[in-house]
């Protein structure tokens, strides 16, 4: 059998220098999301001369901040980060269209490995029929609505569980462990009479913002309905998994999320199980969700490993 062919240094100096003067714009990032690599055409876009440091949340800010780059229409930039960090990385290949600052029209692919690095290609499609973008806009903007929970922004739960089927697949094709956890609020109904569903849509919008906040980019976040979400965190030791959901739940603790009224709080209760191989994704789902079930029924604000 021929063996695979080598990448040799010489290789890489080829692809360094032809990405080098190539007008698609080339970035890698790593499971951090810092970035590894930006080609001079990707910098241009940002107006940056260098990518030393920075991730890609701090790139999507400057082009918010400063007008340059990507073109972010929102009122409210956190919101914003936290429902396209909901999708960003989360499958293997994506691809979707974007404009720039400068009216620049571009088709952006993202494609992820099973350490979480995401390379981006993407080519500037300026110039192609502008009659038929309207209708690729709308394409990708109904894509992204049948991933996105409507309240809190995060993935809602279609695209949470299309994420577990492929954490399951991951599993077992390539024994990449993954962790999921089970994340539902406490007394939520109680929350809801005495301070209106107003306040209760507060709440878990700001619990959304909150946990998202906590995570790594590969990692999933969905709201299953409620006030029941799922975690996802691939390749991940069971220690550390105890230690993510136990700062979550101090953050949760913590938090004063309405401002009209400064001294209430809440707190959650979590169901952590590893993903099973040999279970498919209902039963996989059960098992945090009897651990869930007794987090609550041992007094809830905390967490319980599956059996
Ligand atoms: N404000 C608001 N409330 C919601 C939403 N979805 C569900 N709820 C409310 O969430 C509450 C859930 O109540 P229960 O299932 O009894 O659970 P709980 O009060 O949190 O009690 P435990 O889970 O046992 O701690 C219900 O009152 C629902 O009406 C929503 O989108 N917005």
């Amino acid at each position: 059998m021929a063996s695979p062919p080598v990448v040799s240094n010489a290789l890489v100096q080829h692809m360094a220098r032809l990405h080098k003067q190539s007008p698609l714009f080339v970035a890698l990032f790593d499971a951090t999301d810092t970035t590894r690599y930006a080609n001079p055409a990707f910098l241009s876009i940002f107006g940056l001369s260098t990518y030393a440091g920075l991730t890609w949340s701090d790139l999507m800010r400057h082009s918010y901040m400063s007008g340059v780059g990507a073109a972010i229409k929102t009122d409210d930039f956190e919101a914003w980060l936290t429902s396209t960090r909901s999708r960003r990385g989360k499958l293997p290949f994506r691809a979707f269209e974007t404009d720039l600052t400068d009216g620049r029209w571009i088709y952006i692919t993202e494609t992820v490995d099973e350490q979480g690095w995401v390379l981006h290609v993407a080519f500037d499609i300026s110039a192609m029929r502008t009659s038929e973008r309207a209708l690729r806009q709308a394409r990708d903007g109904a894509l992204r609505a049948a991933q996105t929970d409507a309240l809190t922004g995060i993935s809602n739960r279609a695209h949470i569980l299309q994420q577990l089927d492929q954490r399951l697949e991951q599993l077992r094709t390539s024994g990449q462990t993954c962790g999921v956890v089970i994340l539902d609020l406490d007394h939520f109904k109680c929350v809801n009479d005495t301070h209106g569903h107003h306040a209760g849509d507060l709440v878990l919008t700001h619990f959304a913002r909150l946990v998202a906040g906590t995570l790594r980019r590969e990692d999933g976040f969905g709201r299953l309905g409620g006030e029941e979400f799922m975690l996802l965190f691939p390749n991940i030791e069971a220690a550390a998994l105890t230690l993510t959901v136990s700062r979550v739940l101090e953050l949760v603790r913590a938090a004063a999320p309405l401002s009209d009224v400064p001294d209430f709080s809440y707190t959650c209760s979590a169901g952590v199980a590893m993903l099973k191989a040999e279970l498919d994704a209902k039963a996989n789902i059960c098992n945090a969700d009897r651990a869930a079930y007794a987090a609550k029924a041992n007094g809830r604000d905390r967490l319980e490993w599956a059996a």
